[in-house]
């Protein structure tokens, strides 16, 4: 480890140590955003960053990417007083594949930013965590390999096509009609594809899979034994030899 690259973690007294990036993915339904408030709370990680709502500002209004957008989709999707209706977008983009191509071409760089944004700020306020690490939870990390980078970790939370319907519909009461849409459609993407998943393993590129299929209590021993082995994460931490961040 570089002695004068660490990040500083905490105020300035503070022994300095090196913060973890973990990125967390996986199916609609297999438990990821439970998994990830998990990590925090109640093992301790520093915190969590959710690339959705991240995404959700990508769209403020005088946003970079505001006119683009809609020169590309079109001045219907915007409202009365010129914002971007997601609703809108989203019933074009997840009924078509090139169109989402198209909208993720444009945001993916905006949404990155905002992450970097994120972490760099969440470095600053770290205080006293039992785990130096800043999780990530975006459903398509798989999928933005341009992202990787910023990565220390990858983590693919996995439970059966079964068991998610069934958290779908008994949880969040979601007709199964519905559940069963929204997973094909994740699947056609190859999302929660265990070959691929396997594959991404081989290649270094996921470090750990999180099986989710059994109770809350399962999930927490299956999380707490993958922060505590090192090989849940890359073998040499990005951040070890890089200038602090300001
Ligand atoms: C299309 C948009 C405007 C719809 O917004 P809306 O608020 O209606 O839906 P929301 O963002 O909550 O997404 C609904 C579900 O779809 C998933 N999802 C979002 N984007 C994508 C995508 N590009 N591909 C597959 N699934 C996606 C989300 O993870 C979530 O589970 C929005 O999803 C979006 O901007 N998507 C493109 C940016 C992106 O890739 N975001 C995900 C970052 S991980
Ligand atoms: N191990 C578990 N035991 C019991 N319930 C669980 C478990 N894991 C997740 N759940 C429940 O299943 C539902 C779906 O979980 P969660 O929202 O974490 O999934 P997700 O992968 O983030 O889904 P989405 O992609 O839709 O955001 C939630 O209601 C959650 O409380």
């Amino acid at each position: 480890m570089c002695p004068n690259d660490q990040y500083s973690v905490g105020d300035d007294t503070a022994a300095p140590a090196v913060v973890r990036i973990l990125g967390v993915c996986g199916g609609i339904g297999c438990g990821k955003s439970t998994a990830c408030q998990m990590l925090v709370d109640p093992l301790g990680c520093i915190g969590l960053i959710d690339a959705d709502k991240l995404a959700h500002k990508v769209y403020e209004p005088g946003s970079l990417v505001h006119n683009e957008i809609a020169a590309e989709f079109g001045s219907d999707l915007l409202s009365e007083n010129g914002e971007i209706e997601r609703s809108k977008l989203g019933a074009i983009v997840f009924n078509n594949a090139e169109a989402m191509s198209k909208l993720e071409n444009l945001v993916w760089p905006h949404i990155r930013v905002k992450i970097e944004d994120r972490i760099k700020e969440m470095k600053r306020h770290a205080t006293g965590a039992k785990h130096n690490i800043i999780v990530v939870e975006a459903a398509l990390w798989l999928e933005a390999k341009s992202w990787h980078d910023l990565l220390d970790g990858l983590w693919v939370v996995q439970s059966s096509k079964s068991i998610a319907i069934k958290r779908l519909k008994d949880r969040r009461g979601m007709p199964e009609c519905e559940a069963m849409n929204r997973i094909k459609a994740q699947e056609e993407r190859g999302v929660g594809n265990l070959t691929r998943i396997e594959q991404e393993i081989e290649k270094n590129v996921v470090t750990r899979m999180i099986t989710n299929e059994g109770g809350l209590e399962n999930l927490r021993i299956e999380l707490q034994s993958a922060l505590d082995d090192p090989s849940s994460f890359k073998t040499q931490s990005r951040n070890e030899c890089r200038q602090v961040d300001t």
